[in-house]
């Protein structure tokens, strides 16, 4: 939704607007770029049954959405997402489908299996939703909140840190502009610019000293799309950049914040099992970002935030000992939210809260209605595993703290209602492994998928960067039975076939529903095959491939080989509600990012969980 105001809670539009369309049909075009093809996605369609590169159908699999939704959850409008409101706004629940079904069947033949499919869906649907229901279960808070209490023995530590901001000498600067117009010289403060730098009090953590900061900050741009914009609508603020900030000495707050962060966002990494409060290399370190200054009236929209960095995960804040009213900071994800509004005290004199939430995590300030809100903005990074060290993280998934923790879910930090389910884990393995490979073996699947819950970047989506539930899924199902499945990690574009008035392919006729499809990674392996064309002999080219071929872009020879050895002909994908991969191609759920635009390598990706039985 590329309207601010198009939250899921504030809007239910009836018709999906042309440029929420057009955002699905850019993305058409994007999956049929060659550069595309490059990112070796597994290009999971929803569409009208019809392969969007040339009409034929190839579907292997059938692909359930989570209708009804689990029961007890938070409810997030279904009809926020454009996607599930095409598909669910006609009241189809757990969709499904058999076989292949071509644009140009017949509308006779496309009714009959419409309404075989339908009944197959509600024969198949009860033990469909079991899995949907036991996956949004195993569940973990994106975010951590932590009041730094007065009296506390960390606030004591942290209440009088001083910190200034670089300025430079207002009589220097100008002699300093001529010369660098002269020298144009670029780049690094040689010693002679530092000495000319002087530092301005801008107070302690509890008591900031709003004049001086308001002083000296200036308004903030935001990300949309591929611009960095500045739209007091939009986000109505003011910044100092880190390079501004000074600390005599902030290891102790880093410290503090990254063990905060690690135990309850990254329990995965390094060393976290051991719990220890003094653990300073915890496989996570925090990074000041700017200072973000809000005066009456300044707010900040819906968005998620930009991301500095392949293993830039989460975003930590740091609400200073100023006084103010209203703005309060709403988080909303996976059909969860959170409001600092429930939290008492803050934005009152003196007190010090954190807040921290994984980057993909849609967030807002309310409009200020008086006082100045003022804000450390930390970026939280995972450090990558060494790569010639093994212990880098946790390989261990047999005893991973996370898998470990959500067996024993009293003992998970639960935050706001949300945390593992203890028997959910559970519960999905088992029910996968009924699927896989349960008694009846024409019953079988070949494999079965679900969604990541958080998006990232391209390159993030593997193991050792998983977030959250993500990684606690992960590492239960590697590890469940001492390892009898295979588990792989593929980015997934979701994708949704409509005409230019947003309407299903073949949605003129009343008995035309709208059929949903895996598709494998048909479309990426034409792009693939193009590319080898030169160097590959033409026998190989002609080879049919089977969908698990997707997986390497660098493919050889002996690759191939493998690659053809499996055959995934019977494959399901769980599509989740309020899942971030169904609604990652909304206009409004990408566009809007942090400080800056989203581009190239920076931008969210939606990925899935590929499970098969070891063979
Ligand atoms: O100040 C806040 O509470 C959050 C600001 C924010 O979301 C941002 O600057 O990206
Ligand atoms: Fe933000």
């Amino acid at each position: 939704m590329s309207s601010k105001s198009s939250s899921p809670s504030e809007s239910k539009p009836t018709e999906t607007p042309v440029h929420e369309v057009q955002t699905y049909l850019d993305v058409q075009e994007r999956i049929r770029e060659p550069e595309y093809h490059g990112y070796d996605c597994l290009p999971v369609v929803v569409a009208g049954g019809v392969n969007i590169s040339d009409g034929s159908c190839d579907a292997r699999a059938k692909i359930y959405i989570d209708y009804e939704g689990p029961a007890g959850l938070p409810g997030v409008d279904p009809m926020s997402s454009m996607l599930l409101r095409s598909i669910m706004g006609r009241g189809l629940g757990g969709l499904g489908g058999y076989g292949g079904e071509s644009a140009r069947s017949s509308r006779a033949n496309r009714e009959r299996r419409n309404r075989e499919a339908a009944r197959k869906n509600r024969e198949e649907g009860k033990a469909n939703s079991k899995l949907i229901n036991a996956l949004s279960r195993a569940s973990l808070s994106p975010w951590i909140h932590e009041n730094i209490k007065p009296r506390g023995w960390f606030y004591e530590k942290i209440r009088d840190l001083k910190f200034g901001i670089v300025v430079e000498d207002e009589g220097e600067r100008d002699e300093k502009a001529n010369k660098e117009q002269e020298d144009e010289s670029e780049g690094e403060d040689t010693e002679e610019d530092k000495v000319k730098k002087k530092l301005l009090q801008a107070g302690t953590i509890a008591r900031p000293n709003t004049s001086v900061i308001l002083a000296k900050a200036k308004p903030s741009s935001f990300g949309k799309g591929e611009e960095t914009v500045f739209d007091p609508t939009y986000r109505n603020g003011l910044e100092i950049p880190a390079e501004k900030i000074s600390f005599p000495d902030a290891s102790v707050l880093k410290k503090h914040i990254e063990s905060v962060v690690a135990n309850n966002l990254f329990r995965n990494r390094k060393k976290i099992g051991k719990r220890s409060r003094s653990n300073a290399t915890s496989g996570i370190h925090v990074k000041l970002y700017k200072l973000a200054v809000y005066e009456k009236g300044g707010h900040f929209d819906w968005h998620m935030d930009s991301t500095h960095g392949d293993n830039h995960h989460a975003t930590a804040l740091l609400f200073l000992g100023s006084k103010w009213n209203g703005g309060e900071l709403k988080l909303r994800h996976g059909g969860h939210e959170f409001s600092t509004k429930d939290i008492k005290d803050l934005g009152g004199k003196e007190d010090v809260y954190l807040v921290a939430f994984y980057t993909d995590v849609e967030h807002k300030v309310e409009p200020v209605e008086d006082g100045t809100r003022i804000v450390l903005q930390f970026d939280v990074f995972v450090d990558p595993p060494a790569e010639d060290d093994e212990e880098g993280y946790d390989t261990d998934t047999s005893k991973g703290p996370i898998a470990l923790a959500a067996e024993e879910a009293d003992e998970y930090p639960v935050i706001d209602g949300i945390h593992p389910e203890s028997g959910a884990l559970e519960e999905v393995a088992k029910i996968i492994e009924e699927k896989l490979n349960g008694e009846n073996q024409e019953d079988r699947l070949d494999r079965i998928a679900f969604p990541l819950q958080h998006l990232y970047r391209l390159a993030s989506i593997r193991p050792e960067y998983l977030k959250g539930a993500d990684a606690m899924l992960y590492e239960y199902l590697s590890s469940y039975k001492s390892g009898i499945f295979d588990v792989e990690l593929h980015p997934v574009l979701l994708q949704e076939e409509t005409n230019s008035a947003g309407r299903w392919i073949g949605d003129d006729s009343d008995a035309v529903k709208p059929q949903a499809w895996v598709f494998d990674s048909e479309i990426a392996e034409k792009g693939k095959r193009k590319r080898q064309e030169d160097a590959a002999d033409v026998k190989s080219r002609k080879r049919a491939r089977g969908p698990g071929s997707s997986k390497t872009s660098d493919t050889s020879d002996e690759d191939e080989d493998e690659d053809e050895s499996k055959n995934f002909e019977k494959q399901e994908f769980h599509l989740l509600k309020n899942c971030s991969l169904a609604m990652v191609e909304e206009t409004g759920y990408v566009e809007y990012t942090g400080n800056e635009a989203q581009l190239g390598s920076a931008k969210y990706f939606g990925g899935g969980m590929f499970i098969t039985m070891k063979k």
